[in-house]
């Protein structure tokens, strides 16, 4: 589904991504680790348009993606949920969800000021399928308040119902469980493996929880300063010593 090819982004002498491929397989749950500073969060930000790649291409369905502006990237339905949160903040958690969907709204925006015939029923058919995304996340009952007034660990949630409302085919997810605590982290888990078993979505996930990625993931990509160092099921990168390395320091090996 996705194709990565010899992707390199460098920022001045700095190579964040150094000539990376790998591709991703429809329904997969896909992750992305490193230490700090790999390049994992370049490397979301050249797939979905936010930084130019500084040579190599990214492929969507065999479609040439790389190049594209974000609007373009999401219209391809490719969304991402924010290591910092991006919401706005001063709304409530429905308002945040229902911007989500700004892209599957066809109706124009005096139609949709007027709020009459048509553009009245696409609306109410938009909040019912937010309210059903809030629902599968456990925050319907939080709908009215404004995200601010919200825990961390809920306002995460809204983040990834936001990502959600757009329909993706292609969930990009910056590490969801940063800040959140066990509990937590395992409820974004679960709801990571439905999107994908239920939704039909395919996930890339960057992480730095490492039980939680060597639990929920069908193959796992190991970055460090920018380079590929491993790629494989969970199983196989636990055995990869240049992962160990990367991670531990080159005298494990
Ligand atoms: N806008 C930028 N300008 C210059 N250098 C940058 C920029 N963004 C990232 N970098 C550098 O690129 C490299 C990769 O950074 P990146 O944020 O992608 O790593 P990361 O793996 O996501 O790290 P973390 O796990 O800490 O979030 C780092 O050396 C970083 O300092």
């Amino acid at each position: 589904m996705l194709s990565v090819e010899g992707l390199t982004l460098e920022y001045g002498a700095v190579r964040a991504i150094d000539d990376v491929s790998f591709k991703v397989n429809e329904g997969e749950l896909f992750s992305i680790v490193g230490p700090n500073g790999a390049g994992k969060t370049s490397m979301f930000n050249v797939l979905t348009g936010l930084t130019p790649a500084t040579s190599g291409q990214v492929r969507l369905d065999g479609e040439v993606i790389s190049g594209l502006p974000p609007h373009g990237v999401a219209q391809r339905g490719i969304a991402r949920s924010f290591q910092n949160l991006a919401l706005f903040s001063n709304s409530t958690v429905l308002e945040n969800a229902m911007a989500g969907r700004h892209r599957l709204m066809q109706r124009g925006l005096f139609a949709g000021m007027c709020f009459w015939g048509p553009a009245k029923r696409e609306e109410i058919a938009h909040r019912a399928r937010v309210e059903e995304i809030l629902d599968f996340l456990d925050i319907d009952h939080y709908r009215h308040s404004v995200v601010t007034e919200l825990p961390y660990g809920l306002q995460k949630r809204v983040e990834l119902a936001r990502a959600l409302a757009t329909e993706p085919r292609l969930l990009l997810v910056d590490e969801p469980a940063a800040g959140l605590n066990l509990e937590e982290t395992e409820d974004i888990a679960r709801f990571l493996l439905d999107v994908v078993s239920e939704w039909g979505a395919t996930v890339v996930l960057i992480e730095h929880d490492m039980g939680m990625v060597m639990d929920i993931s069908d193959r796992v990509l190991v970055l460090d300063f920018g380079r590929l160092v491993g790629v494989g099921t969970p199983a196989e990168i636990v055995k990869n010593e240049r992962v160990a390395a990367a991670y531990l320091g080159e005298e494990v090996i």
